[in-house]
């Protein structure tokens, strides 16, 4: 049963790379399949408008929510989880990403503006999984990149999407932390060389050698990350 994703945005052209490359490839291999839905089609106006002032006042825009709740409705199941990317959700993570790429149903609701009318993750609550997610703490214009980077991590650990599964065994089996240093040929290149040790052929000694440059990396990029932090 492939995986489907629907994504629901104002501007379904920020995911013409979902054609590309290793998503691409997804897709044409039948693991995922991947449709994108303009909202504007789901408008009964002239204008086709998507949004309106803010009860309470403040500032921008919201998005109305009867497009949202015709557009959902088109697509939803009762195996549908819907992810609402937003700047108030829970973070997400790879952990995240390894439960969204064992869904069935994806719906993602890319809204843009100050965000969407509220009532409309109310309103699914009670039927189906519903997400806020937020891809990290700094402010985007919309939910689109966020929706882009949660299919890309979620879709690449479907089984069968990438070509070599050892990559995620040494990516699931890695210490707490960041990765080490990685490098290829040539061994010397405008007068840098490769570590030594990496040329060596001891296994034992290159595992070593990477666990302390990981230790090393995560220490000064991301001592949030180390063990009893
Ligand atoms: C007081 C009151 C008027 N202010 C109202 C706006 N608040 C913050 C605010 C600022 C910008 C946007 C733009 N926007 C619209 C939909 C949308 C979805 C995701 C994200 C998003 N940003 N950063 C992430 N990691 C995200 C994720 N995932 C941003 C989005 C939405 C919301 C600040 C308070």
């Amino acid at each position: 049963m492939p995986l489907r994703i629907d994504v629901i945005t104002i501007f379904p052209d920020y995911f013409a790379p979902l054609q590309l490359s290793l998503m691409g490839k997804a897709q044409q291999s039948g693991l995922v399949t991947i449709a994108i839905h303009d909202l504007r089609e789901f408008t009964s106006d002239r204008h086709r408008s998507v949004d309106d002032t803010p009860y309470g006042g403040g500032a921008g825009m919201v998005m109305t929510p009867e497009p949202w709740g015709q557009a959902i409705d088109a697509v939803v199941t009762d195996q549908s989880t819907l992810i609402v990317p937003t700047p108030a959700g829970k973070l997400f993570s790879q952990p995240v990403a390894a439960e969204l790429a064992h869904s069935t149903h994806l719906i993602f609701a890319c809204g843009r503006y100050e965000g969407i009318d509220q009532r409309v993750v109310e309103y699914y609550r009670p039927r189906i999984d519903v997400r806020e997610l937020s891809i990290g703490d700094y402010v985007l214009a919309g939910g689109d990149v966020a929706t882009l980077a949660m299919i890309e991590a979620s879709v690449r650990l479907v089984p069968g999407v990438l070509g070599n599964p050892e990559s995620l065994v040494e990516e699931s089996h890695q210490l707490p932390g960041v990765e080490y240093p990685s490098y290829t040929k040539p061994p010397t290149w405008r007068g840098l060389d490769v570590p030594e040790v990496l040329l060596s052929g001891h296994h034992d000694q290159i595992a070593r050698w990477r666990a302390e440059q990981s230790t090393i990396r995560t220490t000064h990029n991301r001592p949030d990350l180390l063990p009893g932090s």
